[in-house]
């Protein structure tokens, strides 16, 4: 089987998205789940956190369906959308398009660029959800707004919320971003636990200061990415709700990859988020799976030289940002 992917990335978090739409392939579920495992693999030649299959819809524009690199469906993915968006834009000469994902048709526009001339897109991140059934998590209560969970931490106080994709977040200083609390919480609720059976997003934030934050996220089928655009869309909005940011207001969000843009919308009780930030093409390649799907050949490449050295630019800036505000 030969595939034409395109890899591209949103602040460092890399896909290979699969144009399902103008190629006739013809996967079944099982090729999904095959395709990202070994594509996604990084001592492979590829090499990504997930795949983004881009899809007919009759309900909108075009569907994005996102596979983790451990081969596990989720029902969204913010960086990924960008990208997505990006793509299918270009695809319809159009500005503004309507996604539908798993659990939400989404709207996606072309933007002011974030940073120099990079490609900049702006996703909607809702339904924001904080029941706690909907991530799901298992604890004897509606809702978990930065309160402790004893099974976890006896210091650290956790959000929980779902957007939809699952969610946990926790505002911490300078010396806990530096201890390996992280990945050991991160590591049990991704594994077999009684609180998450479904596994979770886990976001240690820096408040910086006003309208600046800083997010690392261990993500669930992927583990440690340079970002998640979900959990920065999250971590930004609990920022709301804990009274360090504005409703309304742009706030900077750096990550290990680069940097984002959030607007965190509150309408009665509903929230919804805006996610701005690059969409950046990398390369496209041709690949020739083998039969069994559990390795490939990649046959040809071309790159996108001009945008990586743009992009090179912005990651420099957020590197030396965050080295800065952490060290
Ligand atoms: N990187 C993504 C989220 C991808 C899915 C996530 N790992 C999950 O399983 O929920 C983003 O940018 O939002």
């Amino acid at each position: 089987m030969n595939i034409n992917i395109r890899k591209c990335h949103g602040s460092g978090n890399d896909f290979l998205l699969i144009d399902e739409i103008s190629m006739p392939y013809t996967f079944s579920e099982e090729d999904r789940q095959n395709l990202s495992i070994t594509l996604c693999d990084r001592n492979a030649e590829l090499g990504a956190d997930g795949i983004l299959f881009v899809m007919k819809s009759d309900k909108a524009d075009a569907k994005m369906r996102v596979f983790n690199a451990d081969g596990s469906e989720a029902s969204m993915c913010g960086n990924g959308l960008r990208c997505v968006g990006r793509y299918v834009c270009e695809l319809l000469q159009k500005d503004e398009i309507r996604v539908e994902t798993m659990k939400a048709i989404l709207k996606v526009n072309k933007s002011d660029s974030i940073f120099n001339e990079l490609p900049t897109y702006c996703v909607e991140i809702s339904p924001v959800l904080f029941s706690l059934d909907a991530l799901p998590m298992n604890l004897n209560q509606e809702q978990l707004v930065n309160e402790k969970i004893h099974e976890l931490s006896d210091q650290l106080l956790f959000s929980a919320v779902a957007v939809p994709n699952p969610h946990l977040i926790t505002f911490v200083d300078k010396e806990m971003m530096r201890t390996n609390t992280q990945r050991m919480i991160s590591e049990y609720v991704n594994g077999p636990n009684q609180l998450f059976p479904d596994g979770v997003n886990v976001s240690f934030v820096h408040s910086v200061e006003k309208g600046v934050i800083y997010v690392r996220t261990f993500e669930r089928g992927v583990g440690f990415t340079n970002a998640c655009g979900t959990a920065m869309s999250a971590s930004s909005l609990i920022s709301c709700i804990l009274s360090l940011n504005n409703y309304e207001e742009e706030i900077d969000v750096y990550n290990n990859g680069g940097k984002v843009r959030c607007v965190v919308h509150k309408s009665d009780q509903t929230y919804w988020i805006e996610l701005i930030g690059n969409a950046t093409y990398l390369y496209d390649a041709e690949i020739i799976m083998n039969n069994n799907q559990s390795s490939f050949e990649v046959s040809s490449t071309t790159h996108y030289k001009e945008e990586q050295i743009q992009y090179e630019q912005l990651e420099t800036h957020a590197k030396e940002y965050v080295e800065r505000i952490l060290f």
